[in-house]
């Protein structure tokens, strides 16, 4: 009884390297599809979040803000914004139906939720397969002994069935049945002073703060031409990032112009993107780079870490390693204290020569109901935010 709910779920147990690749529970007709919501403990109801209404996006900024994820030593917590919740939760085809919410029925107070958007991803020899991006799911935290997040889950999975949709895509730091793939995250000091300061770094004995920051200073300006994306880009990016991920990896998303126009397109302290384009043409994007912003409260203190994360990103007339430390000096510039990167794609090329350093701990990759052998950290071409 190592799992009492996910060992009861479609999941590979053990057993994947003989099931073929495919789903382990066979897609369902709607009308096979229970068409009641699940039953909540009392007290408790189901409340779908228009995440376009700024009362109820504050609502859940402020839910995930005190209650979500922290790092494994409960000095941070991310503190998505709600400017990035919008973006991450309404993306083309998103339904309000799959951000699904939890209210207290006295209070009517959101205390837990799940959100599902829609994805098209390739997953090793199934070119396209309709998915969904699973993310989000918090239950606050004096309501953690209550099993809400094994009702939570099969709820988003009876109406994301009710889509049509059999299979989900999602990470978590913690290893259930069974990860497609391990991701280790590392981390690029920007700004060490406060990095030291807040507990995040270390300052190395033999080390002085002046020497540390000699160390990590990058350059005020990018080395190459790189842009800020617009709108004149998106064929182009799309063109680019297509033509990359289905070359490299075996796990990705197949992006349509409107999903590379969504989830690319800059948003000031959310997402950032920059391009590289031809000098005779310049709808033709040769290199991209993008990061999204996350940051993190320090938790006893009034204060804030400022995080960026590694994103999409193809360099064609130079190396990953040169396009990545103008990623660096560009993150820089907006403010980062520090940039974060997973080492999927081929973010090993890069990693240790930019002196980015191991982090404590995993990101494990899940493809739910879907049976097939696990990959490499290096084959694996989506990141979720
Ligand atoms: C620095 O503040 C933190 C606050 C909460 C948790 C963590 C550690 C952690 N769990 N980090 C990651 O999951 C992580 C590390 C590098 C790159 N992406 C990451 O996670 C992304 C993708 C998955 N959803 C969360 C954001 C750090």
């Amino acid at each position: 009884k190592k799992h009492a709910f996910w060992d009861t779920q479609p999941m590979p147990h053990g057993q994947q390297s003989d099931l073929p690749e495919g789903p382990i529970v066979p897609n369902k007709n709607p009308d096979e599809i229970r068409s009641e919501p699940y039953n909540m403990p009392t007290g408790f109801e189901w409340s779908t979040l228009d995440i376009m209404d700024p009362v109820q996006r504050e609502e859940l900024y402020t839910l995930l803000a005190n209650n979500y994820v922290e790092d494994d030593d409960a000095l941070f917590r991310f503190d998505y914004s709600k400017e990035f919740l919008e973006w991450a939760l309404t993306p083309p085809g998103y339904s309000t139906e799959l951000l699904l919410g939890v209210r207290a029925t006295s209070s009517k107070k959101l205390i837990a939720f799940i959100s599902a958007v829609p994805a098209n991803v390739k997953v090793q020899s199934t070119s396209r397969l309709d998915v969904v991006e699973i993310n989000f799911l918090c239950v606050h935290k004096k309501l953690r002994a209550k099993r809400l997040a094994p009702v939570l889950i099969k709820e988003i999975t009876r109406r994301v069935n009710q889509t049509g949709v059999f299979q989900a895509v999602y990470t978590a730091g913690v290893v259930l049945p069974v990860p497609v793939a391990s991701a280790r995250y590392y981390h690029r000091s920007l700004n060490p002073k406060k990095l030291v300061r807040v507990g995040f770094s270390r300052l190395n004995p033999r080390m002085t703060m002046a020497r540390m920051q000699k160390l990590y200073k990058v350059p005020d300006t990018p080395k190459h031409d790189l842009i800020p994306m617009t709108e004149e880009h998106v064929d182009g990016v799309h063109k680019l990032l297509s033509a990359y991920l289905e070359s490299k990896f075996l796990l990705h998303v197949n992006f349509s112009k409107e999903d590379v126009a969504h989830w690319l397109l800059p948003r000031t302290g959310v997402v950032d993107s920059y391009v590289l384009v031809d000098e005779q043409d310049k709808t033709k994007v040769t290199d991209m780079v993008s990061f999204y912003h996350l940051p993190s409260t320090i938790l006893g203190k009034d204060d804030t870490l400022y995080a960026a994360y590694s994103y999409y990103n193809v360099a064609t007339t130079m190396s990953l390693l040169d396009l990545m430390r103008d990623a660096l000096i560009l993150a820089n510039s907006t403010g980062t204290d520090v940039f974060n990167a997973l080492n999927l794609m081929e973010n090993d090329t890069f990693l240790e020569e930019l002196k980015f350093g191991k982090g404590d701990g995993n990101l494990q990759y899940y493809v739910y109901n879907w049976s097939c052998p696990s990959m490499k950290a290096s084959d694996v071409g989506i990141v979720l935010l």
